[in-house]
């Protein structure tokens, strides 16, 4: 659907508008509560600001906004694979989702709250890649907290077997002076160190250096305290096992094209997923929901 298509059919004067940011569409979001934007492309939240505090999610500004790239920042949606695919077959890093076109659902203004849907089915990438028969739906709330809800319809005759995470990539003041509660004795895959398990000893965790942890069998809220900001930002999940918390720090920031030199510092990835041996299966029917609510508390 063109621009103009998306505006006569879901367009809400003066809250939601759809426009072409470099070579994406996306709409962006103005409500009483909040700012946010959000591409067709990957469902990807890029931004959301409630009302009163500063951009929550990390942006780079050295994202590219192109066609079949995924945007760097935000809140990437992961499926049907976390990281790399391990069932043998090839297939791009954090599976398909967040570089396909998503389909408008619908989007509606409740009081203060923007409530929208995308929708992702098979298409001809998906297709080569081996996943024909499902559903995915993207609700999201948008308003002074951010509501995100993941849910998987099965279609196949034999088992889907997916991973899946809201990959957010959360803005703090400074990553040195921002400490996670919520993890204290979880037990981790260390990226790092050739994933190695290990337990997470250190209450409130405080990053060092680069980091990439697959926290493992935890539902637990984690509480970042984004000192540098003045605000503590909670992430409350729902049938999720898997936390995962991401930093490239200076030598990987150098190798990434979309990375400012210095973005690291600005921001934290705590990812909300269902990944590792947490993997979800669906018989044919059934469905699966993964949830994420995000909240700001001014200090
Ligand atoms: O560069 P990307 O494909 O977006 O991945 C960025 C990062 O995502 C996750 O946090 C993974 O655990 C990391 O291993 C990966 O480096």
């Amino acid at each position: 659907m063109d621009i103009a298509s998306l505006n006569e059919n879901f367009g809400i004067p003066g809250v939601l508008v759809f426009e072409e940011h470099g070579e994406l569409t996306r709409t962006v979001i103005t409500t009483p509560s909040a700012s946010a934007s959000i591409y067709l492309q990957g469902g990807h939240v890029a931004e959301w600001q409630p009302a009163g505090t500063a951009p929550v999610l990390f942006t780079s500004g050295n994202s590219a906004y192109k066609k079949g790239k995924a945007i760097r920042g935000g809140i990437p949606v992961i499926f049907p694979w976390f990281g790399d695919r391990h069932d043998g077959q090839p297939g791009p890093a954090h599976g398909f989702a967040r570089t396909e076109e998503w389909e408008f659902g619908f989007a509606a203004l409740a009081g203060d709250d923007l409530h929208m849907s995308l929708l992702l089915t098979p298409n001809e990438t998906s297709r080569k890649l081996g996943f024909d028969h499902f559903r995915v739906v993207f609700h999201l709330v948008i308003g002074r907290e951010l509501h995100l809800k993941l849910s998987v319809v099965s279609d196949a005759e034999t088992p889907l077997v997916y991973e899946e995470a809201f990959h957010t990539y959360f803005a703090v003041g400074d990553v040195r002076e921002t400490s996670v509660t919520g993890l204290h004795n979880v037990e981790y895959l260390d990226k790092r160190d050739g994933g190695a398990q290990k337990t997470q000893v250190d209450d409130p965790l405080v990053l060092t250096r680069d980091t990439d942890r697959v926290y493992l069998d935890t539902q637990s809220t984690c509480v970042i305290d984004d000192k540098g900001n003045k605000r503590k930002i909670k992430v409350a999940k729902t049938n999720s096992s898997t936390t995962i918390v991401w930093n490239p720090w200076t030598e990987l920031t150098a190798k990434m094209a979309d990375m400012e030199p210095g973005g690291w510092e600005g921001m934290i990835c705590i990812e909300s997923a269902n990944a590792a041996d947490a993997s979800i299966t669906l018989a044919h029917g059934e469905i699966h929901h993964m949830g994420c609510v995000i909240s700001v508390d001014l200090d």
